[in-house]
């Protein structure tokens, strides 16, 4: 069963479609280097935008700009028509993938409960009547969005015993609890299994659709989620390329874009393949691959730069 947040009553209804987030011209510079720089960007409510490049690029740097953590070294950032870090519960946030410990006894409903409380720690006091109505519907909520993301069949769970597909889905429902506008997801399909990555890509494809929720996504590989998408920011040293994924991810663009020969070629079954660019190391897999067959003391026959992966 889908459960729909109340998605218009909380809208602010002076936006309109307004874009609920812009870059513009915005470039970054950490430790004394740009890592990327004229990044133009316009989401409007429900789009579905993926980032993408290689390691290291600054992917996680622009979900920390957009949440107000790191400062723009020129250009500028709106949230919601604000600046970054002052829309408040209206942007969710889901770092980078936190494993937990098999031993950990929280269930995950707790876990999923701390998007909305992460603030108040500890045995819940007794309460007056008043109060105790607004802990019901803080359960309710919680109850909304694990069904939303379908888990509740293991929200009751010790989190530590979820597999790394429903931990995914309980920190998603995390994410939501708060009814945000903007929601920003830092690699949730990293080191899932393929049927997992389609399935949870599939939920996010979903809440965009359903729940109006803005979502921008790191990825490594847009193959999972090129269907849901509506736009892509692929970042390279200096630069970034901007656009539904048909203009972006295309041997032109990613060619001009690295200022070396990229092929981009689509596969019988629709995937799209990434062949030259940036060096190979921007799949997470290939770099695990590398890691194991290095340990298998196959270190020389690592693919050369400018091996095929999947789009990023
Ligand atoms: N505060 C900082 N000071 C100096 N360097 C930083 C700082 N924050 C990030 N960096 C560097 O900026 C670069 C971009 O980091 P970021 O995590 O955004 O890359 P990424 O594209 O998300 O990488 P990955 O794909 O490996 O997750 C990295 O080289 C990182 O070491």
């Amino acid at each position: 069963m889908n459960v729909s947040l109340p998605t218009q009553q909380r809208r602010d209804p002076t936006r309109g479609d307004a874009p609920v987030l812009e870059l513009r011209d915005a470039a970054v510079r950490v430790g004394g280097r740009t890592l990327w720089s004229g990044v133009d960007l316009a989401i409007g409510p429900g789009e579905f935008t993926a980032v993408l490049g290689p390691n290291g690029v600054g992917k996680s740097t622009l979900l920390k700009a957009v949440l107000g953590l790191q400062s723009l070294a020129s250009g500028e950032i709106r949230v919601l028509g604000a600046p970054p870090g002052q829309a408040g519960r209206a942007v969710g946030y889901l770092p980078q993938r936190r494993s937990f410990d098999p031993s950990l006894r929280i269930r995950g409903r707790d876990i999923v409960g701390l998007g909305l409380d992460g603030d108040r720690w500890g045995v819940p006091l007794p309460v007056p009547a008043r109060f105790s109505a607004r802990r019901r519907a803080a359960q309710r909520r919680i109850a909304e969005v694990i069904e939303l993301v379908g888990a509740s069949a293991y929200a009751d769970r010790p989190i530590g015993q979820c597999s790394g597909g429903e931990q995914q889905r309980l920190l998603i429902a995390q994410a939501l609890c708060r009814r945000p506008d903007v929601l920003l997801l830092d690699e949730p399909l990293d080191s899932l299994d393929l049927p997992n990555q389609a399935a949870v890509a599939r939920l996010i494809g979903r809440i965009c659709c359903e729940e109006c929720v803005s979502v921008v996504m790191v990825a490594h590989d847009v193959n999972p989620i090129l269907s849901y998408l509506d736009r892509v920011v692929y970042l390279a040293e200096g630069g970034a390329a901007t656009g539904t994924p048909r203009e972006v991810i295309t041997s032109e663009t990613l060619t001009k874009l690295y200022g070396t020969p990229v092929e981009v070629l689509r596969t019988s079954d629709g995937r799209l393949v990434v062949v030259g660019g940036p060096e190979a190391p921007a799949l997470h897999t290939d770099r695990h691959e590398d890691d194991r067959r290095a340990e298998a003391g196959h270190a020389d026959d690592r693919a050369p730069e400018g091996s095929a992966h999947a789009a990023r």
